[in-house]
């Protein structure tokens, strides 16, 4: 049983694993497929920002940021809420007793910041016909897969992982939420061309947290003084963002999320693979990955 406090009332409802339905061949929940009219419907407005990420590609860290150069580095502002209400999850559903994504979104004021993990193709349509600006965000194949199977474990409505072995399988395969990584990188890195996206690194904010955050700034359109990006920086690093409850997922109902199993905030490293791929897991997975990202001018470094 979970609890969580809404306007003053107190919602109990059963934490279960969700179950898997694809929409056009995507794995998304059960929840997400008995609504996907409606999130398919959803009505982008021209100034929504909307932050687009495969899952577990540092999209809370990305948040933080936009949210951080939206309030003109202002701290206490961007502690306002928890980072999932700031900025709603659009096709996320918690559970049906709790409003979804697209309810949350739909009540808070615009100019808009959304996150989603989909696919580019299951993007729904008002974002391209209203040319909303996107910020993706790409991190390494290997980093991704290791944090989003810590992600499975301490996430107790994400679906059962099996083990680290079977959950790479699984990935490899693209039969885990929001479908493959391989696809998912490519197909955002391919409409960059064609629309107004900033296509980021994981690794190369961890590597130059200035020159990326400078880049944010640019496509947000927004000239901020050398202090208040020293804040920025400062306050969106992994150490910083780990003790902020409002970023750290730790106000989730521990029924819901067990930071004890592992941390939301977990390591926050590139190159963290290194010490959960076995040396055959390494070899099968970079053999299978030369095929699936063959022919394509997008790279990813594995290590800084
Ligand atoms: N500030 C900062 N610096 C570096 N890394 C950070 C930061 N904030 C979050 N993280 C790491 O990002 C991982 C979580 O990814 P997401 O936020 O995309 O998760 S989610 O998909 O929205 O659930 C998860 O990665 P792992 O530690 O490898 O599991 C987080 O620790």
């Amino acid at each position: 049983m979970s609890v969580e406090k809404k306007k003053g009332t107190t919602v109990h409802w059963e934490v279960t694993r969700n179950e898997i339905a694809e929409v056009e061949g995507i794995p998304l929940t059960t929840r997400m497929y008995g609504i996907w009219d409606k999130i398919w419907a959803f009505q982008a407005k021209p100034d929504d920002l909307l932050i687009a990420t495969y899952a577990k590609a540092g999209t809370t860290w990305i948040q933080e940021i936009v949210d951080m150069i939206q309030q003109d580095g202002d701290t206490k502002k961007c502690k306002r809420a928890a980072v999932y209400e700031r900025i709603p999850f659009i096709e996320w559903v918690v559970h049906e007793s709790l409003p979804s994504g697209l309810e949350q979104a739909e009540k808070i004021p615009s100019p808009r910041t959304l996150k989603t993990h989909l696919p580019v193709q299951l993007v729904p349509p008002s974002f391209w016909e209203q040319n909303c600006k996107i910020i993706y965000v790409a991190r390494n194949a290997k980093d991704s897969a290791v944090s989003y199977y810590h992600f499975h474990r301490m996430n107790q409505i994400m679906p059962e992982p099996g083990t680290w072995e079977e959950f790479l399988e699984k990935y490899k395969a693209g039969k885990v939420l929001w479908g493959s990584w391989y696809d998912h990188v490519k197909g955002w890195w391919k409409a960059k061309d064609n629309h107004r996206i900033l296509y980021l690194f994981y690794e190369d904010i961890k590597e130059n947290p200035r020159r990326e955050i400078q880049k944010v700034m640019k496509f947000l359109e927004k000239d901020l003084e050398k202090e208040v990006l020293d804040k920025i920086i400062q306050n969106t690093q992994f150490e910083n963002m780990k003790d902020n409850p409002m970023a750290n997922y730790t106000t989730k109902p521990p029924e819901l999320m067990n930071h004890k199993i592992s941390p939301f905030m977990r390591k926050g490293a590139v190159g963290d693979w290194k010490n959960h791929f076995t040396v055959a897991q390494n070899e099968r997975f970079d053999e299978d990955y030369e095929q699936k990202m063959e022919g394509i001018s997008l790279t990813f470094r594995m290590e800084l």
